[in-house]
């Protein structure tokens, strides 16, 4: 990105067609910031080659080549400088094409001056130390092997544009993490971050939750209400479990992103909304499509930019250390010192393939503290073997059936154990397995204090 000083930022407008040229100076100038021109491609290259430009806006259909070119002209060159591109209504796959290629965005012409305004202003902040800070602790990770911390480079990159994410990886791999990152790193941090478990919001209730509602949309609709987009106005919508979008609502998100606008449930007027979409799947979503069961032009619209986020046995060599990095958080939380791993629990934890990833580390660690004696966490505390082994729970303790409601606890939990450990901790799949809904599954979690 640019070296901001105090200087008036100065945009690069590329197109071939004098009226919105001047419609987008005008604009500008009006915002205080300095403008250049050019009426096509090569004149771009001339001026991006001389230097001074902090943001290029290019028009993508042009006499002597397309605005991808230019794209492309500022990546090659290794230039500094954020590039958005104007495409055609209705050609979005130019868009995508132009995102996956470096642009930080796109607008749809016909251009909303309010939408050309936002998008300067996002850029702009781009480099602000602002944009930059992440709390420290909560939002990083912790790690330095390989696989790790590629991710973490790619995050650098997601978070200096505007690009939708799909994020892939396990449950308990840090996907959630690396979203908030992303939106932490971004122009977008002083905005919010609003995320979406998509398994767990009912059918019927799906189209309000996400849109909102007007006020006496349907009975019992007493007051206006904005939805999940409204919310993140301005800042990142999460869809966590976006496999699990059934069909109906899949054509209403789509048409919300590519439109960039919404409407309430109920209402005719549409809200123009500028929401960055980051969207998590431990499912196979290309099998998803070819299954029928998510729509291929959604996908093709979040898949723009992929980030795999790295199974924990994959980055063995960061069990210590992150091991050591959820105790002490732990242990603080707990008002109580950081007790010690004995090597051989050390030994048994770097050795263990943990399907639930990093948070199945955390649960392991959380038990073994509560178990442990309060100095040092020993191999037994951690009782790795029992999850290795199909030898659940010993028969004697089922075999106890008083006091009832201890045993049927015991029972309720036990079927929640085993069913979270199937769905390799995914709670979406583990309540369909055992029947029940999302927010019943959380609330017995929650009573029988499985964490
Ligand atoms: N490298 C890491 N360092 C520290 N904590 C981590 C790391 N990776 C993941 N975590 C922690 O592991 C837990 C699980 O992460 P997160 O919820 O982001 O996973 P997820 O992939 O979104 O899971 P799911 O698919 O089940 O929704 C969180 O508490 C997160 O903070």
């Amino acid at each position: 990105m640019s070296k901001r000083t105090s200087k008036v930022p100065c945009i690069l407008v590329v197109d071939d067609e004098p009226d919105l040229r001047e419609l987008v100076e005008l604009t500008l100038l009006k915002m205080g910031l300095d403008v250049k021109m050019a009426s096509g491609v090569e004149e771009a290259k001339v001026v991006l080659d001389a230097g001074g430009v902090d943001l290029c806006l290019t028009d993508m259909r042009m006499g002597d080549g397309s605005g991808l070119d230019v794209v492309r002209h500022i990546q090659t060159q290794g230039f500094d400088v954020p590039i958005a591109v104007i495409t055609a209504y209705g050609s979005l796959d130019n868009a995508v094409e132009a995102l996956k290629a470096g642009a930080f965005d796109y607008l749809a012409k016909p251009v909303s001056l309010d939408q050309l305004r936002t998008l300067v202003r996002s850029a702009l902040v781009l480099d602000t130390p602002a944009a930059k800070v992440v709390e420290p602790g909560d939002r990083t990770f912790i790690g330095e092997s390989p696989a790790l911390q590629q991710a973490l480079q790619l995050i650098d990159r997601l978070a200096r544009n505007q690009a939708p994410v799909y994020l892939t990886g396990e449950s308990g791999s840090g996907k959630e993490r690396a979203a908030r990152l992303i939106h932490a790193q971004s122009s977008r941090a002083s905005q919010p971050f609003v995320a979406v478990n998509c398994g767990a919001i009912p059918e019927n209730l799906m189209e309000s939750e996400f849109f909102g509602t007007r006020k006496g949309a349907f009975t019992g609709a007493d007051a206006e209400r904005d939805g999940f987009f409204q919310a993140a106005n301005g800042g990142t919508l999460f869809l966590d479990e976006v496999a699990d979008l059934p069909l109906a609502m899949q054509v209403k998100l789509l048409r919300a992103i590519q439109e960039k606008s919404v409407r309430k449930l109920g209402d005719t007027k549409e809200i123009p909304t500028d929401v960055r979409i980051i969207c998590a799947t431990h499912q196979n979503l290309a099998k998803c499509v070819e299954e029928g069961r998510f729509r291929q032009d959604l996908y093709y619209r979040l898949n723009v930019i992929e980030l795999k986020m790295p199974a924990l046995r994959e980055m063995r060599e960061d069990i210590p250390v992150i091991a050591k990095g959820v105790l002490a958080r732990l242990a603080v939380r707990n008002g109580m010192d950081e007790p010690k791993l004995a090597p051989d629990a050390l030994q048994a934890l770097s050795a263990y393939d943990f399907p639930g990833n990093v948070r199945e580390l955390e649960n392991v660690l959380e038990r073994a503290l509560a178990l442990c004696d309060g100095r040092q966490i020993r191999v037994a505390d951690l009782q790795l073997s029992l999850r290795d082994g199909d030898e659940a729970l010993p028969a004697a303790a089922i075999g106890d059936k008083y006091p009832l409601q201890d045993y049927l606890d015991r029972t309720e939990r036990e079927a929640i154990l085993e069913a979270l450990d199937k769905t390799r901790f995914n709670r979406t799949q583990a309540a369909k397995i055992l029947g029940v809904t999302f927010r019943s599954l959380r609330y017995r979690m929650e009573r029988l204090g499985i964490n």
